[in-house]
Protein backbone atom coordinates (compact mmCIF):
# COMPACT_ATOMS: atom_id res chain seq x y z
CA UNK A 1 0.00 0.00 0.00
CA UNK A 2 1.71 3.55 -0.89
CA UNK A 3 0.37 6.83 1.31
CA UNK A 4 -0.95 8.40 -1.54
CA UNK A 5 -4.88 9.10 -0.84
CA UNK A 6 -6.97 8.46 -3.97
CA UNK A 7 -9.98 9.62 -2.13
CA UNK A 8 -10.17 12.33 0.25
CA UNK A 9 -13.19 13.58 2.27
CA UNK A 10 -13.35 15.71 4.66
CA UNK A 11 -16.09 17.18 6.97
CA UNK A 12 -18.92 15.15 4.87
CA UNK A 13 -22.44 17.09 5.88
CA UNK A 14 -25.02 16.37 4.04
CA UNK A 15 -28.87 17.54 5.10
CA UNK A 16 -32.22 15.90 3.24
CA UNK A 17 -34.75 18.73 4.07
CA UNK A 18 -34.33 19.13 7.88
CA UNK A 19 -32.84 15.41 8.44
CA UNK A 20 -28.91 15.72 8.80
CA UNK A 21 -27.62 12.30 7.08
CA UNK A 22 -24.18 13.00 7.37
CA UNK A 23 -22.75 14.61 9.98
CA UNK A 24 -18.93 15.49 9.46
CA UNK A 25 -17.19 12.36 8.12
CA UNK A 26 -13.86 12.20 7.10
CA UNK A 27 -12.80 9.14 5.02
CA UNK A 28 -9.24 8.40 3.04
CA UNK A 29 -8.99 5.89 0.83
CA UNK A 30 -5.29 4.85 -0.28
CA UNK A 31 -3.52 3.79 -3.49
CA UNK A 32 -3.75 -0.52 -3.41
CA UNK A 33 -5.71 -0.24 -0.03
CA UNK A 34 -8.79 -1.73 0.60
CA UNK A 35 -11.44 0.19 2.88
CA UNK A 36 -14.90 -1.68 4.06
CA UNK A 37 -17.41 0.88 5.06
CA UNK A 38 -20.19 -0.60 7.08
CA UNK A 39 -22.75 0.29 8.90
CA UNK A 40 -26.57 -0.39 9.60
CA UNK A 41 -29.62 0.20 7.24
CA UNK A 42 -30.18 4.12 7.15
CA UNK A 43 -26.23 4.94 8.49
CA UNK A 44 -25.94 7.33 5.46
CA UNK A 45 -23.25 4.84 3.60
CA UNK A 46 -25.24 5.22 -0.08
CA UNK A 47 -25.21 8.75 0.49
CA UNK A 48 -21.44 9.15 1.09
CA UNK A 49 -20.83 6.94 -1.92
CA UNK A 50 -23.23 9.33 -4.05
CA UNK A 51 -21.10 12.16 -3.03
CA UNK A 52 -17.58 10.67 -3.77
CA UNK A 53 -18.81 9.51 -7.41
CA UNK A 54 -19.72 13.40 -8.16
CA UNK A 55 -23.67 12.28 -8.63
CA UNK A 56 -24.67 14.31 -4.76
CA UNK A 57 -23.41 18.09 -3.66
CA UNK A 58 -23.16 17.63 0.15
CA UNK A 59 -24.82 20.23 1.89
CA UNK A 60 -20.91 21.16 3.88
CA UNK A 61 -17.49 19.78 3.99
CA UNK A 62 -15.43 18.41 0.62
CA UNK A 63 -14.40 15.44 -1.62
CA UNK A 64 -11.61 14.84 -3.94
CA UNK A 65 -10.99 12.35 -5.94
CA UNK A 66 -6.97 12.08 -7.00
CA UNK A 67 -6.90 15.52 -5.68
CA UNK A 68 -10.19 16.81 -7.87
CA UNK A 69 -13.35 17.85 -6.81
CA UNK A 70 -15.91 15.30 -8.87
CA UNK A 71 -18.67 17.74 -8.58
CA UNK A 72 -17.63 20.48 -10.34
CA UNK A 73 -15.29 18.71 -12.05
CA UNK A 74 -16.61 15.94 -14.10
CA UNK A 75 -13.57 14.93 -15.95
CA UNK A 76 -12.73 13.63 -12.04
CA UNK A 77 -15.52 11.19 -12.02
CA UNK A 78 -13.18 8.93 -14.56
CA UNK A 79 -10.82 7.96 -11.96
CA UNK A 80 -14.02 6.29 -9.83
CA UNK A 81 -15.17 2.72 -10.79
CA UNK A 82 -18.41 1.48 -9.26
CA UNK A 83 -19.76 -2.09 -9.43
CA UNK A 84 -23.61 -1.87 -8.04
CA UNK A 85 -25.19 -4.33 -6.26
CA UNK A 86 -27.82 -4.95 -9.19
CA UNK A 87 -25.97 -6.95 -12.04
CA UNK A 88 -25.74 -4.23 -14.90
CA UNK A 89 -25.30 -6.91 -17.86
CA UNK A 90 -26.74 -7.66 -20.61
CA UNK A 91 -27.29 -11.18 -20.56
CA UNK A 92 -28.24 -12.23 -24.22
CA UNK A 93 -24.78 -10.96 -24.77
CA UNK A 94 -21.50 -13.11 -24.04
CA UNK A 95 -18.93 -11.88 -21.51
CA UNK A 96 -16.44 -10.44 -24.21
CA UNK A 97 -19.38 -8.43 -26.02
CA UNK A 98 -20.72 -7.23 -22.84
CA UNK A 99 -17.20 -5.73 -21.56
CA UNK A 100 -16.67 -4.58 -25.41
CA UNK A 101 -19.80 -2.55 -24.74
CA UNK A 102 -18.95 -1.33 -20.94
CA UNK A 103 -15.88 -0.41 -22.51
CA UNK A 104 -17.16 1.66 -25.48
CA UNK A 105 -19.64 3.35 -22.82
CA UNK A 106 -16.65 4.77 -20.41
CA UNK A 107 -14.78 5.67 -23.64
CA UNK A 108 -12.21 2.98 -24.69
CA UNK A 109 -11.77 2.41 -27.80
CA UNK A 110 -9.68 0.67 -30.60
CA UNK A 111 -6.67 -1.19 -29.61
CA UNK A 112 -6.84 0.02 -25.99
CA UNK A 113 -10.40 -1.63 -25.89
CA UNK A 114 -9.20 -4.87 -26.75
CA UNK A 115 -5.97 -4.88 -24.48
CA UNK A 116 -8.88 -3.58 -21.74
CA UNK A 117 -11.13 -6.18 -22.26
CA UNK A 118 -8.33 -8.88 -22.57
CA UNK A 119 -6.98 -7.37 -19.03
CA UNK A 120 -10.44 -7.37 -17.37
CA UNK A 121 -11.40 -10.47 -18.45
CA UNK A 122 -7.55 -12.00 -16.81
CA UNK A 123 -8.20 -10.07 -13.52
CA UNK A 124 -12.15 -11.11 -13.13
CA UNK A 125 -10.57 -15.22 -13.82
CA UNK A 126 -13.58 -15.01 -16.37
CA UNK A 127 -11.66 -16.18 -19.36
CA UNK A 128 -13.15 -19.56 -20.07
CA UNK A 129 -16.50 -17.85 -20.24
CA UNK A 130 -15.53 -15.47 -22.58
CA UNK A 131 -17.89 -16.46 -25.42
CA UNK A 132 -20.51 -17.87 -23.00
CA UNK A 133 -23.82 -15.41 -23.19
CA UNK A 134 -23.86 -13.93 -19.19
CA UNK A 135 -27.57 -15.08 -18.65
CA UNK A 136 -26.54 -18.72 -18.51
CA UNK A 137 -23.62 -18.16 -15.76
CA UNK A 138 -23.63 -18.43 -12.31
CA UNK A 139 -23.99 -16.06 -9.93
CA UNK A 140 -20.16 -15.66 -9.16
CA UNK A 141 -19.40 -15.31 -12.74
CA UNK A 142 -21.86 -12.69 -12.88
CA UNK A 143 -20.54 -11.05 -10.49
CA UNK A 144 -16.95 -11.24 -11.64
CA UNK A 145 -17.92 -9.46 -14.51
CA UNK A 146 -19.91 -7.05 -13.35
CA UNK A 147 -16.31 -6.03 -11.69
CA UNK A 148 -14.85 -6.54 -15.40
CA UNK A 149 -17.30 -4.23 -16.52
CA UNK A 150 -16.36 -1.18 -14.33
CA UNK A 151 -12.75 -1.72 -14.19
CA UNK A 152 -12.05 -1.33 -18.18
CA UNK A 153 -10.98 1.98 -17.85
CA UNK A 154 -8.52 1.56 -15.38
CA UNK A 155 -9.95 3.38 -12.61
CA UNK A 156 -7.89 4.68 -9.53
CA UNK A 157 -11.05 3.75 -7.22
CA UNK A 158 -13.25 0.91 -7.56
CA UNK A 159 -16.14 1.37 -5.00
CA UNK A 160 -18.29 -2.10 -4.61
CA UNK A 161 -21.90 -2.03 -3.27
CA UNK A 162 -22.53 -5.02 -1.46
CA UNK A 163 -20.83 -7.34 -3.63
CA UNK A 164 -21.88 -10.66 -1.98
CA UNK A 165 -25.53 -10.49 -1.61
CA UNK A 166 -27.03 -13.93 -2.49
CA UNK A 167 -23.64 -15.29 -3.51
CA UNK A 168 -22.48 -19.01 -1.99
CA UNK A 169 -19.10 -19.43 -0.04
CA UNK A 170 -16.88 -20.69 -2.63
CA UNK A 171 -18.38 -17.29 -5.00
CA UNK A 172 -17.59 -15.58 -2.15
CA UNK A 173 -13.89 -16.44 -1.90
CA UNK A 174 -13.12 -16.04 -5.68
CA UNK A 175 -15.06 -12.75 -5.25
CA UNK A 176 -11.94 -11.99 -2.91
CA UNK A 177 -9.46 -13.22 -4.75
CA UNK A 178 -10.14 -10.83 -7.65
CA UNK A 179 -10.60 -7.81 -5.10
CA UNK A 180 -7.39 -8.30 -3.34
CA UNK A 181 -5.88 -8.67 -7.09
CA UNK A 182 -7.05 -5.27 -8.26
CA UNK A 183 -5.69 -3.90 -4.02
CA UNK A 184 -2.09 -5.51 -5.30
CA UNK A 185 -1.89 -3.87 -8.86
CA UNK A 186 -1.97 -0.64 -7.26
CA UNK A 187 -6.50 0.52 -7.46
CA UNK A 188 -7.91 1.69 -4.21
CA UNK A 189 -10.95 -0.53 -3.06
CA UNK A 190 -14.14 1.15 -1.37
CA UNK A 191 -16.44 -1.96 -1.08
CA UNK A 192 -19.85 -0.92 1.17
CA UNK A 193 -20.94 -3.95 2.29
CA UNK A 194 -23.59 -5.55 5.01
CA UNK A 195 -21.29 -8.70 5.05
CA UNK A 196 -18.81 -8.62 8.43
CA UNK A 197 -16.96 -11.62 7.61
CA UNK A 198 -16.07 -10.64 4.47
CA UNK A 199 -15.02 -7.46 5.48
CA UNK A 200 -13.32 -9.05 8.06
CA UNK A 201 -11.31 -11.05 6.07
CA UNK A 202 -10.50 -9.00 3.11
CA UNK A 203 -10.16 -5.05 4.48
CA UNK A 204 -7.12 -3.48 5.38
CA UNK A 205 -9.11 -0.70 6.92
CA UNK A 206 -12.84 -0.75 8.04
CA UNK A 207 -15.03 1.90 9.32
CA UNK A 208 -18.38 1.57 10.63
CA UNK A 209 -20.82 4.71 10.19
CA UNK A 210 -23.72 5.14 12.19
CA UNK A 211 -26.14 7.93 12.25
CA UNK A 212 -23.98 10.01 9.83
CA UNK A 213 -20.84 9.60 11.85
CA UNK A 214 -17.44 7.54 11.97
CA UNK A 215 -17.49 6.05 14.94
CA UNK A 216 -15.02 3.68 14.48
CA UNK A 217 -12.05 2.77 11.84
CA UNK A 218 -9.01 1.32 11.97
CA UNK A 219 -7.32 -2.44 11.08
CA UNK A 220 -9.56 -5.32 11.68
CA UNK A 221 -7.54 -7.21 13.95
CA UNK A 222 -6.15 -4.18 15.73
CA UNK A 223 -10.31 -2.59 16.71
CA UNK A 224 -11.11 -6.33 17.45
CA UNK A 225 -8.24 -6.81 19.76
CA UNK A 226 -8.59 -3.32 21.57
CA UNK A 227 -12.11 -3.91 22.17
CA UNK A 228 -11.69 -7.51 23.57
CA UNK A 229 -8.51 -8.01 24.48
CA UNK A 230 -8.15 -11.81 25.88
CA UNK A 231 -12.24 -12.61 25.34
CA UNK A 232 -12.83 -15.22 23.32
CA UNK A 233 -16.39 -15.92 21.74
CA UNK A 234 -17.84 -18.85 22.89
CA UNK A 235 -20.80 -19.93 20.33
CA UNK A 236 -23.25 -22.77 21.54
CA UNK A 237 -25.45 -24.90 18.98
CA UNK A 238 -28.08 -26.68 19.65
CA UNK A 239 -29.50 -30.03 18.60
CA UNK A 240 -33.10 -28.56 18.88
CA UNK A 241 -35.40 -25.53 18.79
CA UNK A 242 -34.94 -23.67 22.24
CA UNK A 243 -38.20 -23.99 24.54
CA UNK A 244 -39.13 -20.98 27.00
CA UNK A 245 -37.11 -22.56 29.65
CA UNK A 246 -34.25 -23.83 27.49
CA UNK A 247 -34.11 -20.22 26.63
CA UNK A 248 -34.31 -19.00 30.20
CA UNK A 249 -31.55 -21.12 31.08
CA UNK A 250 -28.87 -19.83 27.86
CA UNK A 251 -29.92 -16.52 28.77
CA UNK A 252 -29.17 -16.97 33.21
CA UNK A 253 -25.59 -17.81 31.53
CA UNK A 254 -25.66 -14.44 29.41
CA UNK A 255 -25.57 -15.94 26.31
CA UNK A 256 -27.48 -14.10 23.88
CA UNK A 257 -29.14 -16.15 20.26
CA UNK A 258 -27.32 -14.28 16.83
CA UNK A 259 -29.80 -13.47 14.24
CA UNK A 260 -29.31 -15.46 10.87
CA UNK A 261 -27.65 -18.71 12.59
CA UNK A 262 -29.53 -19.24 15.23
CA UNK A 263 -26.61 -20.03 17.39
CA UNK A 264 -26.04 -18.78 20.94
CA UNK A 265 -23.58 -16.21 21.81
CA UNK A 266 -21.55 -14.84 24.88
CA UNK A 267 -17.39 -13.33 25.34
CA UNK A 268 -15.05 -14.87 27.97
CA UNK A 269 -11.62 -14.22 28.83
CA UNK A 270 -11.69 -17.78 30.26
CA UNK A 271 -11.51 -19.57 26.94
CA UNK A 272 -12.06 -23.13 26.61
CA UNK A 273 -12.15 -24.17 30.27
CA UNK A 274 -14.93 -21.27 30.41
CA UNK A 275 -16.84 -23.12 27.78
CA UNK A 276 -16.02 -26.64 29.37
CA UNK A 277 -18.05 -25.18 32.60
CA UNK A 278 -20.89 -23.41 30.71
CA UNK A 279 -21.49 -27.11 29.55
CA UNK A 280 -21.47 -28.99 32.00
CA UNK A 281 -23.82 -26.30 33.78
CA UNK A 282 -26.06 -25.99 30.60
CA UNK A 283 -26.19 -30.02 31.05
CA UNK A 284 -27.21 -29.81 34.75
CA UNK A 285 -30.06 -27.21 33.53
CA UNK A 286 -31.42 -29.60 31.15
CA UNK A 287 -30.19 -28.34 28.13
CA UNK A 288 -27.98 -30.36 25.89
CA UNK A 289 -25.90 -28.67 23.22
CA UNK A 290 -24.95 -30.23 20.04
CA UNK A 291 -21.36 -28.66 20.33
CA UNK A 292 -19.77 -25.82 21.98
CA UNK A 293 -16.81 -23.86 19.82
CA UNK A 294 -14.75 -21.44 20.89
CA UNK A 295 -13.15 -18.65 18.46
CA UNK A 296 -11.54 -15.45 18.27
CA UNK A 297 -14.02 -12.41 18.06
CA UNK A 298 -14.96 -11.41 15.08
CA UNK A 299 -16.25 -8.02 13.34
CA UNK A 300 -19.81 -9.43 13.89
CA UNK A 301 -18.91 -8.92 17.93
CA UNK A 302 -17.63 -5.33 17.38
CA UNK A 303 -20.94 -4.61 15.26
CA UNK A 304 -23.18 -5.61 18.56
CA UNK A 305 -21.12 -3.21 20.51
CA UNK A 306 -21.21 -0.65 18.50
CA UNK A 307 -24.88 -0.99 18.73
CA UNK A 308 -25.14 -1.46 22.18
CA UNK A 309 -22.86 1.73 22.60
CA UNK A 310 -26.07 2.85 20.65
CA UNK A 311 -28.59 1.72 23.07
CA UNK A 312 -26.45 3.24 26.11
CA UNK A 313 -26.21 6.57 24.52
N1 LIG B 1 -33.17 11.54 -1.71
C1 LIG B 1 -33.43 11.43 -0.41
N2 LIG B 1 -34.31 12.26 0.19
C2 LIG B 1 -34.57 12.16 1.52
N3 LIG B 1 -34.00 11.27 2.35
C3 LIG B 1 -33.10 10.41 1.81
C4 LIG B 1 -32.77 10.45 0.41
N4 LIG B 1 -31.85 9.48 0.18
C5 LIG B 1 -31.62 8.88 1.37
N5 LIG B 1 -32.37 9.44 2.34
C6 LIG B 1 -32.36 9.05 3.76
O1 LIG B 1 -31.04 9.17 4.24
C7 LIG B 1 -30.77 8.17 5.22
C8 LIG B 1 -29.46 7.49 4.88
O2 LIG B 1 -29.65 6.75 3.69
P1 LIG B 1 -28.49 5.93 2.99
O3 LIG B 1 -29.13 5.23 1.82
O4 LIG B 1 -27.34 6.82 2.73
O5 LIG B 1 -28.09 4.86 4.12
P2 LIG B 1 -27.28 3.51 3.97
O6 LIG B 1 -26.33 3.49 5.10
O7 LIG B 1 -26.71 3.39 2.60
O8 LIG B 1 -28.40 2.42 4.18
P3 LIG B 1 -28.56 0.98 3.47
O9 LIG B 1 -27.54 0.10 4.08
O10 LIG B 1 -29.96 0.60 3.84
O11 LIG B 1 -28.38 1.18 1.98
C9 LIG B 1 -31.96 7.24 5.24
O12 LIG B 1 -32.73 7.54 6.36
C10 LIG B 1 -32.71 7.58 3.97
O13 LIG B 1 -34.10 7.41 4.15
Amino acid sequence: MSDRPILQVWGAEHRFDDRMILRGVDLKVRQGEIYALLGPNGAGKSTLVRAVCGRLKLTGGEVALDDKDPWSNPAARRVVGVVPQDLALYPHLTVRENLETFGRLSGVKGRALQDAVRQALRLTRTEDREHAPVGHLSGGYKRRVNIGAAILHQPKLLILDEPTVGVDIDARAALDSVIRALRDMGTAVLVVTHDLDQAGGLADRVGFLREGRKVLEGAPHALIEQAFGAEMEILVELSVEADAATEAALAGEGLTRREGDGLWTRLDAGGYAAAGRLDKRLRRAGVVPREIRVREPSLQNLFTLVAEWRRAA
